[in-house]
């Protein structure tokens, strides 16, 4: 079993986003091109790292990225995010892709990987994270 095989039976972090997959995201092999996932996997995480740094982040690296399963068209996807590392300016946020199949009515995740996001000012200079509350 490799690290990314299905071992975590439940998503983990927090509900950032759900989409259905709609056949205008396919590639030419009638499957979800994995591109349009990873879109939506930066949209989901700038939206929870810039919760987490009070305002603009940019995408810095994509990491450790993984897809598990093809993702049928007509799939609710849930993307769910948690961040792993926070350090002076940057965010190291988890984003796991689960996909609930209506015909086959499988709850799996389909992809993960990890994204650095980093705190910008409104000059696109980087900028410390505020601490955390509580
Ligand atoms: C079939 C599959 C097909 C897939 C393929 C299809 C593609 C289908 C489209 C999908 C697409 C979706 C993904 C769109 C995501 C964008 O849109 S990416 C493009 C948007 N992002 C940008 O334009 C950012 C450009 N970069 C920058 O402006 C500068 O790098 C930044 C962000 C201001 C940072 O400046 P810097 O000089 O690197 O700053 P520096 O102080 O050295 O580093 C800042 C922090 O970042 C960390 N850091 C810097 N570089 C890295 C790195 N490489 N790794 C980790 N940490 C790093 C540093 O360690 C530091 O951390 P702290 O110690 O402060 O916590």
């Amino acid at each position: 079993m490799n690290d990314y095989e299905q071992e975590d039976p439940i998503p983990q972090g927090d509900l950032a986003l759900q989409i259905t997959a709609l056949p205008r995201e396919t590639n030419g092999f009638g499957d979800i091109y994995g591109g349009w996932l990873v879109s939506q996997m930066d949209l989901a995480g700038t939206a929870m790292a810039s919760k987490v740094a009070g305002g603009r982040v940019a995408t810095v690296a994509i990491d450790r990225m993984a897809f598990l399963v093809p993702v049928a068209v007509g799939a609710q996807l849930s993307f769910y995010t948690q961040a792993l590392e926070i350090g002076r300016s940057s965010i190291q946020m988890m984003v796991e892709v689960w996909s609930d199949d209506p015909l086959s009515n499988e709850w799996r995740k389909v992809t993960e990987a990890v994204f650095v996001f980093v705190a910008i000012d409104g000059s696109g200079r980087t900028r410390p994270v505020p601490p955390r509350r509580g």
